[in-house]
């Protein structure tokens, strides 16, 4: 696995940092690509059959450092620190808590932002995760906020989330900014690595695998949120070691929801969404082609002049697009009618590029541009 450092992105802190992890990377993963067989390509070209390239590489997991302003983190973290300074005092704020165990799948104490955090500091954090999910993930909702303490014995079993919306998050309280510092062990997040889901096409006889190989382990040091695609199997490695909730792992946690498309800028956007609903009939019956066989979504980022309304800049965000077996059956079709099965992810970056690139949206006068986050969802 590499990590490298993202393009463009907006986070809820100003000063925060954001990487992406998964890059693809050829030691990691043994995989064949036809597309990259050089072969394969000469043969392509010399029958005249384009060969469209991927304009963006798949994403599963980001991670931003310092998301919220260092001010607002140490007052979210002041609250529950202030709540259990005491272990002998008894006020009603320590009753909020449900210890949620369900047998050989979670084990961990949760309880609700809203209710235990006063309304003006829920409210700012809700907003800032919301105008994260809007500028960064095309997401205009977030589900209720959970908020989970662990300590010794606590953990998620894998699980995936499916129904909950695209996109995961957590963002941590845990009190150590150096995860190395914790005083308890485990406490990463858990995800399973992209070519382990597709483990046969990847599958080296020459090479052994272990836990590193198999699962990402994303560590939640401080104010650190932490998105990824809650489709893949994930969960959160024991905790052992400290019993007093001051020390363990904590974090805010929840799905941004209900992509749509979010402008920002000075364009109305009632008329800019008119605009984009005529300007995407196009891409909707190019996509018709691909549908069924892939699933994921897509964030684009577009630049609108705010002079003239065209499309003057194009960026990707996100992309958890992944061949669904259906594909395969498509590719035996596209076979015996010699035809070629194009990269789906690829053509739908293309397509998506052609269209969003074209588009025309009315001028906003005032010379400034709008910033359109654009998700692109697959079901
Ligand atoms: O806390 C984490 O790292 C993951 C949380 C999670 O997967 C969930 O709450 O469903
Ligand atoms: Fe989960």
């Amino acid at each position: 696995m590499s990590l490298v450092s993202a393009a463009n992105s907006g986070g809820g802190g100003g000063e925060s940092q954001q990487q992406l992890l998964w890059a693809p990377d050829a030691d990691a993963s043994p995989s064949y690509d036809p597309w990259s067989d050089p072969r394969v390509l000469e043969e392509l070209e010399a029958r005249e059959i384009p060969v469209l390239e991927e304009l963006t590489s798949a994403q599963h997991v980001i991670t931003v450092d310092g998301f919220l302003p260092a001010a607002q983190a140490a007052e979210l973290r002041g609250v529950f620190d202030s709540r259990f300074a005491d272990p002998r005092a008894c006020h009603p704020e320590r009753f909020l808590w449900d210890y949620w165990h369900v047998p050989d799948q979670y084990t961990l104490v949760r309880t609700q932002a809203a209710v235990y955090f006063p309304d003006d500091l829920y409210g700012r954090l809700e907003e800032a995760l919301l105008s994260y999910g809007e500028a960064a993930l095309g997401c205009r909702a977030i589900s209720p906020i959970w908020m989970s303490y662990y300590v010794d014995g606590c953990l998620q079993e894998l699980h995936c989330d499916n129904p909950h919306g695209p996109f995961a998050f957590v963002l941590s309280l845990t009190p150590t900014t150096d995860w190395s510092d914790r005083e308890f062990s485990g406490g990463e997040t858990l995800i399973l690595q992209p070519h382990v889901l597709n483990y046969w096409r990847n599958y080296d006889p020459r090479k052994g695998m272990e836990l590193q190989h198999l699962v990402t382990r994303v560590p939640s040091p401080f104010n650190r949120l932490t998105v990824f695609d809650p489709r893949f199997p994930h969960g959160v490695r024991e905790v052992r070691g400290t019993k007093d909730p001051r020390k363990g792992r904590l974090v805010l946690h929840g799905w941004f929801t209900e992509p749509a498309p979010f402008f920002d800028g000075p364009l109305d956007a009632g008329e800019a969404e008119v605009a984009l609903n005529e300007g995407l009939e196009p891409l909707w019956e190019a996509l018709e082609a691909v549908s069924g066989l892939i699933t994921g979504t897509l964030i684009a980022r577009l630049n609108i002049s705010g002079a003239d309304g065209s499309v003057t800049e194009l960026s990707w965000l996100a992309d958890t697009l992944v061949e669904v077996p259906n594909h395969d059956r498509a590719a035996a079709d596209a076979l015996l009618e010699e035809r070629v099965l194009p990269r789906l992810r690829a053509l739908v970056h293309n397509e998506a590029r052609d269209c969003l690139l074209g588009l025309s949206f009315p001028a906003a006068g005032a010379g400034r541009d709008t910033k359109l986050t654009f998700p692109i969802v697959f079901e």
